[in-house]
């Protein structure tokens, strides 16, 4: 900016001690996903217990690895077999729940919960049973369990194949009631034929891998998966007409989405092949059952094998079930010890991670972030919530924050540099001190948008080493007016800009001074005429009544004329104090602003 001068500072405490203060400060904080945090336990919520531990309400059968986690860390309610009712009402005394499929978390389940659920924990892969858009609207983080029960499902999935392919179940219960029928129940032979695995992700992938080792000539229709990893087990990918038309058997492994719900209907029955097989050990929603039914009854398929139904449990009287060519199994794909002990203690180490405040890697809606850029970010995450802070304070009462826009300055490539952490931050800091709302990483976008906010983002890029992520961020605030005028930019605009210096956040620009303070404690900012001696009064009006100064820093437009005065101070002034200051005859404005 050309008005922008020189800035002059005046250090008044030891980097180390700052520097050890902001380092410690929990990212959970900024974060802002743990409800223990005393900061917003009392505006948010009503204040159930004095126990310091959050408590995990488990509604379904989790494993005692897991458990033996969660107890470490928290107050652990294992309730089983509650009504929609009874989960609305633990809900409102919980801080995280476990759910396996069996437990519906729909947004009567967020709303009851008053703020307080902050982690759902899905001790395995199928998401579909939680309302993701009601979670999110609430800031609540949902994470998963994806990988532990794979092998599982996909054993299952063979288990399936194998039986009714050999009319196992039937003939079982043909034995045990005393009859001995070898030539009803005579088999069809697996070498050779054709498997059609729809959905060639994890399970489906290891589905396809034990078909191979069974002889079977195995096709994949997956619209999103790649060619390579299908080629290197030996598997074509197809179009979905040509891998259901080709079937001998079809095997469903695709997520229950609106795209794939009832992908298997009476048109697509009507393209396979006469005597086809269907095993499902993905989601009962993705078949149309009572299509399946006729397609069953016509002789179009053969036999299925299903462990999923659109309802579960499903009617006693279903058809379906009932069909002597069906056989099914009550969604025991992840169910082995083996895949239980697993999903528990992934779901567990998810859940305790997300209430500490760390990032978790299976979250389902919010950002992943790995740790190394999580770390690398952690002083600009910070940097980024202050900007926003101080920037919204600056506006004058009234005025409406609408239009915001961020600058990035960085030496790194636009796609080596995450910012959508640094933008939930300042949307945090924007919205926070100007309403109730809790944003947090999960609900930040939305939150803005539901306010009307339109935050822009533009980055500069700078020549030399990209060794830290970022040189500066700014953080404009369009339309408005300032209760600072100095804060307003040549442009027009409420401007703060800042950077990381020494991994402490300093604010380095306000409006078009330059200044250079540590974004710590709160901050008084004075325009005043430049003149000797202003740094003394201010210094000791604070210091009469014992307000430490952390750092104080003069940005002026040229000696002798304007300055803007930047001072931190660790404790709050009173007002009486912050009215001497402002009768000092060579100050202009100021202001005083909690970070
Ligand atoms: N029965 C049980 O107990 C279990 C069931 N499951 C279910 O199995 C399914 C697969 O699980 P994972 O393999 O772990 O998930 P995944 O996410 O690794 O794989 C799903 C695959 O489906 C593909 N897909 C998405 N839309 C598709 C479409 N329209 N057509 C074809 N493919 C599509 C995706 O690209 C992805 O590759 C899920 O529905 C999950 O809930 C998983 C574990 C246990
Ligand atoms: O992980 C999945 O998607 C499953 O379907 C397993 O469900 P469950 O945890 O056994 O109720």
């Amino acid at each position: 900016m050309a008005t922008s001068a020189s800035s002059t500072t005046l250090k008044l405490s030891s980097p180390s001690t700052a520097a050890s203060r902001l380092l410690h400060r929990p990212l959970h904080a900024a974060f802002g996903l743990s409800s223990l945090s005393l900061r917003h336990q009392p505006r948010r919520f009503v204040v159930l217990s004095m126990d310091a531990k959050p408590t995990i309400l488990v509604s379904e059968k989790l494993g005692e690895a897991g458990l033996s986690l969660l107890k470490e860390f928290a107050n652990v309610d294992c309730s089983y077999n509650l009504s929609p009712e009874e989960l609305c009402t633990k809900i409102s005394l919980c801080d995280a729940l476990i759910v396996r499929s069996g437990t519906k978390v729909n947004r009567d389940v967020f709303e009851s919960s008053a703020g307080r659920l902050k982690v759902v924990g899905r001790a395995g892969v199928g998401i579909d049973n939680v309302d993701l858009a009601a979670a999110t609207e609430h800031g609540c983080l949902v994470v998963n369990a994806p990988t532990a029960n794979t092998v599982a499902a996909a054993e299952h999935g063979i288990a399936l194949l194998t039986a009714m392919a050999r009319n196992v179940a039937q003939a079982d219960a043909s034995v045990k009631a005393g009859k001995w029928e070898r030539n009803k129940y005579v088999g069809v032979s697996l070498v050779g034929k054709t498997l059609a695995v729809m959905g060639f992700g994890k399970v489906g992938s290891e589905v396809a891998r034990r078909a191979k080792g069974l002889g079977m000539h195995v096709v994949a229709h997956d619209p999103y998966a790649p060619a390579d990893r299908a080629r290197a087990i030996g598997v074509e990918l197809v179009s979905f007409d040509e891998a259901i038309s080709m079937a001998d058997f079809i095997s469903l492994h695709m997520p229950l989405t609106a795209a794939t719900s009832k992908i298997l209907n009476d048109e697509n029955f009507a393209k396979m092949k006469k005597g086809v097989r269907i095993i499902n050990v993905a989601r009962g929603g993705v078949i149309d059952e009572e299509a399946l039914v006729r397609a069953i009854d016509a002789g179009i398929v053969a036999q299925a094998a299903l462990d999923v139904f659109t309802v579960e449990p499903p009617p006693k009287d279903s058809k379906l079930v009932q069909h002597e060519n069906v056989i099914a199994t009550p969604h025991l794909g992840a169910s082995t010890m083996e895949a239980q002990e697993g999903v528990a203690i992934e779901i567990a180490e998810a859940v305790v991670g997300a209430l500490k405040g760390e990032l978790a890697a299976t979250a389902v809606n919010a950002p992943m972030v790995p740790t190394q850029v999580l770390t690398e970010l952690k002083p600009y995450v910070a940097l980024a919530e202050k900007l926003g802070r101080l920037a919204v304070q600056l506006v004058a009462g009234g005025s409406g924050v609408k239009t915001v826009k961020v600058t990035y300055a960085s030496a790194r490539a636009p796609d080596d540099l995450d910012t959508r952490l640094l933008r939930a931050m300042i949307i945090k800091g924007l919205i926070e001190p100007i309403s109730s709302v809790f944003v947090n990483l999960v609900n930040a976008d939305f939150t803005a948008k539901q306010r009307g906010l339109r935050i822009t983002e533009e980055r500069i890029i700078l020549d030399g080493s990209p060794e830290s992520p970022l040189e500066s961020v700014q953080v404009q605030i369009a339309n408005v007016d300032s209760k600072f005028a100095s804060a307003i930019s040549d442009a027009g605009e409420v401007t703060v800009e800042g950077r990381v210096k020494d991994g402490i956040p300093h604010l380095t620009k306000v409006g078009s001074f330059e200044v250079d303070v540590s974004l710590e404690g709160s901050l008084i900012l004075c325009r005043q005429v430049d003149q000797p001696g202003m740094i003394g009064k201010v210094g000791s009006i604070l210091g009469q009544e014992n307000v430490n100064v952390s750092f104080m820093t003069v940005g002026r437009i040229a000696p002798r004329k304007q300055a803007v005065m930047a001072i931190g101070v660790d404790e709050e002034p009173s007002k009486q104090s912050l009215k001497r200051i402002g009768e000092i005859s060579a100050v202009e404005e100021f202001v005083y602003l909690r970070l």
